[in-house]
């Protein structure tokens, strides 16, 4: 009889609550870590976050969630299927990192969104030639190392069908889930390895079901379960999944014979369970605590949901929604809180502890935690009455500005009157915006912050940056210049840290993909821009130079979709009051002189519901945020916008609806198409899609930018047309960054003498 467990998270974060991985496997890639070093610090942090859980009252532990760079990229390793390329690496670890991020000669993984996070994983490609083979040793010697430390360990796997879902399929039409019945003998020989190394439970992910899915999708998924469960030596199978409802694969998946399964109640309905009998059998991991935000639960609310879920199911255990990668280690480090927003808040460590208070609520009775709930209660009340949470000035501002019309004349007309002011030649090139981000930049701010240096120092050596970054543009010959962004720690941290409304964190990294982290404002409160953000960079960039420079800002859907959010209010409300501070803040630069001012939104796709049928509204309100935050400024002065990181497809509606006069976009990566796309809904904006990728250090030849050039002009007018990179080039070499740009310049001149 296996053992029911009563408190657990879906996984853990797992770069180091200071950073530490990042740190090692950054000094391993410079060759100056080795491996069993950077293996001793990775074992370490496995260390510390297990005897965190176990400590905190978590009595079933999921292991298998640390990761090199990525659990998709680790799954990849597991099956086999790293893409042939990798093959010729001496070590299994230099084809993993050689898969994530490439070499002088390799070309790595796509990257895309974890849905609808800001998490980023790597796509594994499978081919036709693909023959999947099992390596269990990562999650045997996970599960090994646990067991040593006496930790209930539950290993994560991801599961087929979501593996196979969000894979590439190379040289081949067909679904790649036609190939599940390739990978169940595998995971089959799996478990039966986890059952011989004496594991209770496994948790196996299917996220992917969360979205819309096909009747024969759902179909298969039920098969693949049913397949899995009828296994008999193996562990008990916890299905989990998070990021919304199951929706119509809920019954399908309850009627297989897996043991547990785990749900969203966050993102998703609790009512939903009421109807599926079939759980009365099961047991149910109930993800009410949220893994993605930050805010205190309410722990009363959650224990009376959790009571009525009780007759569901035949046991529960309390989790978070998600696996805790998306959210910091812990509040402790935060020494920059008031009182008040401190008690608002839950970070990870502070996320098992209300775990733990629920389960012990729901075994024991509400007694046994009446501490806990009293103080969430203070908490959540302190929060309610928090003045700073309603701005009746800025309530009313914003009502009036929405009943107005947006004001700015058609594009077409526009154009004109932008051409006149500033003439630009056909083919304009720029740049996206950041420049690298030097080791020089980080140490001056990281000295700042130390007190090592004051603010006018820091200030000299900014400025210092901008000269260089303005002068280099000149020496290549770039139309439209760009003040580089040295500043700036992170496009989206930069304005909350001057925005009331929202609190900057010192230390809470949330790992976005492989090394790089970020560390999400928390917006609590109404948004006011108190003074201008930006206007004195791009005006100091202006004066060193008669070329036109950009004013760069973040838009609205981005700045919340990088940030935690409230959940007080719909976050169209949150959208529109950002947008208001950004429209200030485009109307300050124009004044100051700015003839373009670009709003990036590369995390328009991001926000898309995982459900179409919740898509349309969202669509409507984040496009409206973009264009009061854009239309406040004269018909002579062009928005530039910037989209990255994604598929377009289902938003090129919105594109268009942004009314940018120019939109660089993504597109190196996909070869062009969404030049189509664009045309297919009419788009007629400017448009410049990236020449080259920037994410990797490859520079790309005056011929390869030329042909792309070629390409796009048989999609787009060259009145319409602009040349810029795929994106900002903060995390580039300096080096790199000049050839590439220089070629870019080259083959623009190239093309532009055949047109
Ligand atoms: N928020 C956000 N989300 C995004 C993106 C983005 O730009 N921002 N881009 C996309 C891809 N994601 C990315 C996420 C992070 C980074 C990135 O470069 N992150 C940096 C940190 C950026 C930062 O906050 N820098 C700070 C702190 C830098 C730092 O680590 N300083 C050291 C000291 C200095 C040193 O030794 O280097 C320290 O504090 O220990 C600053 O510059 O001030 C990193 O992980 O290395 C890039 C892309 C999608 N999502
Ligand atoms: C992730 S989009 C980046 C846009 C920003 N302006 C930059 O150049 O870095
Ligand atoms: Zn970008």
């Amino acid at each position: 009889m296996t053992s029911i467990f009563t408190a657990t998270v879906l996984g853990s974060p797992r770069i180091g609550p200071r950073r530490e991985l990042k740190k090692a496997v950054e000094s391993f890639w410079a060759g100056t870590l080795d491996a069993p070093a950077l293996g001793a610090v990775a074992r370490e942090l496995r260390r510390q976050s297990w005897t965190d859980l176990r400590d905190a009252g978590i009595d079933s532990v999921p292991v298998n969630v640390f990761s090199y760079y990525d659990q998709m990229l680790d799954t990849a390793a597991m099956l086999g299927a790293l893409p042939d390329r990798v093959a010729g690496e001496s070590t299994a670890l230099d084809r993993y990192f050689a898969a994530a991020r490439g070499t002088a000669t390799v070309t790595p993984l796509e990257m895309t969104k974890w849905f609808d996070t800001n998490y980023h994983y790597l796509v594994p490609e499978i081919s036709p030639s693909t023959r999947f083979t099992l390596d269990p040793s990562k999650v045997l010697g996970e599960v090994e190392e646990a067991q040593a430390l006496g930790i209930a360990a539950r290993p994560v796997l991801i599961g087929p069908v979501t593996f196979l879902l969000l894979s590439k399929a190379i040289d081949s039409e067909s679904s790649l889930l036609s190939r599940v019945g390739e990978l169940l003998p595998l995971y089959a020989e799996l478990l039966g390895r986890l059952a011989d190394a004496g594991v209770e439970w496994v948790q196996i992910d299917e996220p992917a079901l969360v979205a819309d899915r096909t009747e024969s999708e759902i179909a298969t998924a039920g098969e693949v379960y049913r397949a899995l469960s009828a296994i008999e030596h193996r562990p008990a199978i916890l299905l989990a999944s998070y990021f919304g409802d199951l929706g119509a694969a809920l019954p399908t998946l309850a009627k297989t014979g897996v043991e547990g399964l785990a749900v969203d109640l966050v993102a998703g309905d609790p009512g939903a369970l009421a109807a599926i009998p079939e759980l009365a059998g099961k047991h149910l991991v109930a993800g009410i605590v949220d893994g993605r935000n930050v805010w205190r639960n309410d722990l009363t609310e959650s224990l009376t949901t959790l009571e009525t879920l009780r007759g569901s199911a035949r046991s529960i255990a309390v989790s978070t929604s998600c696996s805790l990668l998306h959210v910091p280690y812990s509040l402790a480090s935060e020494t920059g809180l008031d009182d008040s927003l401190g008690s608002w808040l839950a970070f990870g460590s502070e996320k098992m502890r209300e775990v733990t208070a629920l389960a012990t609520g729901l075994l024991s009775g509400r007694d046994a935690v009446a501490a806990e709930l009293a103080g969430a209660a203070a908490a959540l009340a302190s929060r309610a009455a928090d003045p700073r949470l309603h701005d009746r000035a800025i309530r009313e501002r914003l009502a009036t500005l929405k009943a107005s019309d947006d004001g700015r004349r058609p594009a077409a007309e526009r154009r004109e009157v932008q051409a006149a002011v500033l003439p630009l030649p056909l083919l304009p090139t720029t740049t996206i915006g950041s420049y690298p981000q030097t080791t020089a930049i980080r140490v001056a701010r990281a000295a700042l912050r130390k007190g090592e240096i004051d603010e006018a120092e820091y200030l000299r050596r900014m400025r210092g940056e901008v000269a260089d970054v303005i002068a280099l543009q000149e020496r290549l010959g770039l139309d439209v210049l760009v003040h580089g962004e040295p500043e700036r720690n992170d496009m989206v941290q930069y304005f909350a840290e001057q925005l009331d409304g929202f609190f900057a964190t010192a230390d809470g990294w949330v790992q976005s993909y492989g090394t790089r982290c970020v560390r999400p404002p928390i917006l609590f409160g109404d948004v006011r821009r108190p003074r201008p953000m930006t206007v004195e960079w791009t005006s100091y960039a202006q004066s060193l130079t008669a070329k036109p420079v950009k004013g760069m800002l973040t838009g609205p859907v981005t700045i919340l979709a990088w940030s935690f959010v409230r959940d007080d209010q719909p976050l169209s409300e949150s959208a529109d009051q950002v947008a208001l501070a950004i429209r200030e803040e485009t109307v300050d630069l124009e004044a100051a002189g700015a003839q373009v001012v670009q709003v990036d939104e590369p995390a328009l796709r991001e926000l898309l519901p995982l459900r179409a049928a919740d898509q349309p509204a969202y669509l409507d309100w984040s496009v409206g945020a973009f264009r009061l935050a854009t239309s406040g400024v004269a018909d002579a002065t062009a928005v530039h916008t910037h989209l990255c990181y994604s598929e377009f497809g289902e938003v090129i509606g919105a594109i268009a609806g942004l009314d940018a006069d120019v939109t660089s976009i993504e597109a190196a990566r996909s070869h062009m198409e969404v030049l189509d796309d664009l045309n297919a809904v009419g788009f007629d904006l400017g448009v410049g899609p990236g020449v080259y990728d920037i994410h990797s250090p490859r520079v790309p030849s005056v011929g390869e930018i030329a042909d792309s050039l070629r390409a796009a002009l048989k999609t787009v007018p060259a009145e319409r047309l602009w040349v810029n990179p795929d994106c900002g080039l903060k995390t580039r070499g300096r080096a790199e960054v000049e050839a590439s740009l220089h070629n870019l310049v080259a083959a623009t001149e190239l093309v532009r003498a055949e047109l």
